[in-house]
């Protein structure tokens, strides 16, 4: 079987690609301005059935959204047979056919990937797609399903959800009927196995105190109300930010990036929020989640992806002895150098950890190499994973005690209560929940496992980041010669100091990371090593941004 030529040209023609943009598909997928992203669209959809029928007609996912991005922002993302993010080798392929200028050379470059992937067309083909609730979303998806329909492959419009319940779909679909069935293929399958996980765990549990989940006025907010009907009384969930049809609302002022970055309270939080009382921030597509409390002096605090990681992961250990299994199930962390120093040195004092670059598919290989792998970018993305040997361990485990006996029920309840295809705010908020709910923790009692250090994130604009290039899982520079050195120079200089400098994946700018003991001392470095970077790689001294020192 040949592609159908006229099929795809008269298709294509309709989606154009702009002159003089080049489309990367990079951590994130695709990610621009929603405006014009039309021909990108179009050619994942083709791309997405190509790997389809690569794989067998296994179901691949397609996600548009633009995460915490700003509303006028838009992205697409392959997701893979398992859930997962899309191999590696391919983004290199997405990439070529997004940029092939016109539909003539799109065409040729299909071919030609075809020929040299040996996929057979003759197989069926299909693909699950969904969006956020930005307003570029509708047209954007209708020049996905021309793509779909160009390729011949079998459309499913799962239409306005969170990325991870799409990553979940993508499982689901794709596991049903077999033994290790993720659940059913519907928004309504996730939500029950879920929260019917999670009401085992806390049952006779006293009820928690009211969750304000700030849903960053984007996809989250439809799922945080289902998920509060779904769990009804054991949770009262409220959630907040929910304007997902107001314009320019969505991830302003709001939002777990927003949280992260500024280290502040949502203003619109702050008349709601009771000293002592805890709430969560999801970001525009719900798969990163921030927490944060009102101590009693009205102050702001906040436990992001490194907190819930150190939570989350003493619990599961935890469970593990009490079950008796914990000679057999070993739990690791995964980390990227941005989470925090303190909880770097809590962890490694405690559980095997390692540092991966930034980029969610880099933690989630490293972790599959656990028995059981904890990973949380500190901005709150993240997940656990437990290998299938550890699940057959659970399974055929025979507890001894009726202690034993409840603690692996546990461990096989947040199997159940973990979204293991991928980082998803809600279910990571329903586990920590449990973890709260069984150690009778306040936000505070969980702040303290560790004290974070004062730390400070600095975006440098430069002529070309692509001259950035680094080592050691992105902890030092290799590229442009020499800077290293003179950063290196900087850091020692402060008390506890820790300083990195890498090129941003998602974003056309250079990161600056850096922490010290003293909250003053953290933002000197920062600001020191952000005015290095700029200096030296030719920055324009009369637009030197004037924080930086
Ligand atoms: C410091 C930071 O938060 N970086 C984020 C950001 O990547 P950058 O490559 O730093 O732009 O977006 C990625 C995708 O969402 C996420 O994985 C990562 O953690
Ligand atoms: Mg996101």
């Amino acid at each position: 079987m040949s592609l159908q030529v006229d099929l795809i040209k008269q298709l294509s023609d309709l989606h154009p690609k702009p002159e003089h943009i080049h489309f990367q598909y990079g951590t994130a997928g695709f990610r621009t301005l929603g405006s014009v992203l039309d021909s990108v669209m179009f050619r994942v959809g083709v791309l997405a059935g190509l790997r389809s029928k690569r794989l067998d007609g296994k179901t691949i996912g397609v996600m548009v959204t633009a995460s915490h991005n700003p509303e006028p922002d838009n992205g697409v993302k392959l997701v893979d047979p398992r859930g997962e993010m899309l191999e590696n080798s391919w983004e290199v392929h997405a990439t070529t056919l997004a940029n092939a200028p016109t539909s003539e050379a799109f065409i040729e470059a299909v071919d030609a990937f075809v020929k040299t992937m040996r996929i057979d067309l003759s197989k069926p083909a299909k693909v699950v797609y969904a969006r956020d609730t930005r307003p570029s979303g509708p047209a954007l998806v209708a020049a996905l399903e021309d793509g779909i329909k160009a390729i011949g492959a079998e459309g499913r419009d799962a239409g306005v959800t969170s990325t991870p319940v799409l990553h979940y779909l993508v499982r689901a679909i794709n596991t049903k009927g077999t033994k290790d069935a993720y659940g059913e293929d519907s928004e309504e399958g996730y939500l029950e196995k879920l929260s019917a996980a999670y009401k085992k765990l806390v049952a006779g549990k006293a009820a928690s105190p009211p969750l304000l989940v700030d849903c960053a006025n984007g996809v989250g907010a439809q799922v945080a109300y289902k998920f509060a009907e779904y769990i009804g009384d054991t949770l009262q969930l409220i959630p907040v930010n929910t304007a997902t049809t107001t314009p320019g609302a969505l991830n302003n002022g709001c939002g777990a990036d927003f949280v992260k970055t500024s280290q502040k309270l949502p203003p619109s939080l702050a008349s709601t929020l009771k000293p002592g009382q805890r709430a969560c921030s999801l970001d525009g597509d719900a798969d990163r989640l921030i927490y944060f409390y009102l101590d009693g002096r009205g102050q702001f605090h906040m436990l992001d992806g490194d907190k819930i990681a150190a939570l989350v992961a003493a619990f599961i250990v935890e469970l593990t002895k009490a079950a008796g299994i914990d000679d057999q199930i070993k739990v690791g962390i995964v980390q990227t150098a941005y989470a925090n120093g303190g909880s770097t040195k809590y962890l490694s004092e405690r559980l095997p950890v390692k540092c991966v670059p930034t980029g969610v598919k880099h933690l989630h290989h490293a972790a599959e190499k656990y028995d059981v792998g904890v990973y949380f970018e500190a901005n709150g993305h993240g997940t656990v994973l437990f290998s299938p040997e550890s699940l057959d361990k659970l399974a055929q485990h025979q507890p001894s005690t009726p202690a034993q006996s409840t603690a692996l029920n546990h461990i096989i309840n947040l199997t159940n209560v973990i979204n293991q295809t991928v980082g998803d705010a809600l279910s990571d908020m329903l586990l920590v929940e449990v973890v709260l709910a069984h150690k009778s923790y306040s936000g505070e009692e969980w702040d303290s496992l560790y004290v974070d250090l004062p730390n400070r994130l600095v975006k440098v604009v430069v002529a070309d980041r692509n001259i950035f290039k680094t080592e050691d899982a992105e902890r030092r520079l290799v590229s442009p010669p020499g800077l290293q050195v003179k950063i290196d120079e900087l850091v020692r200089r402060y008390e506890g100091g820790r300083a990195f400098v890498r090129p941003s994946g998602t974003e056309d700018v250079v990161r600056v990371y850096a922490e010290a003991t003293l909250r003053t001392q953290a933002d000197e470095l920062a600001y020191r090593v952000a005015g290095l970077v700029y200096d030296e790689t030719g920055g324009d001294p009369a637009r030197r941004p004037i924080e930086f020192l």
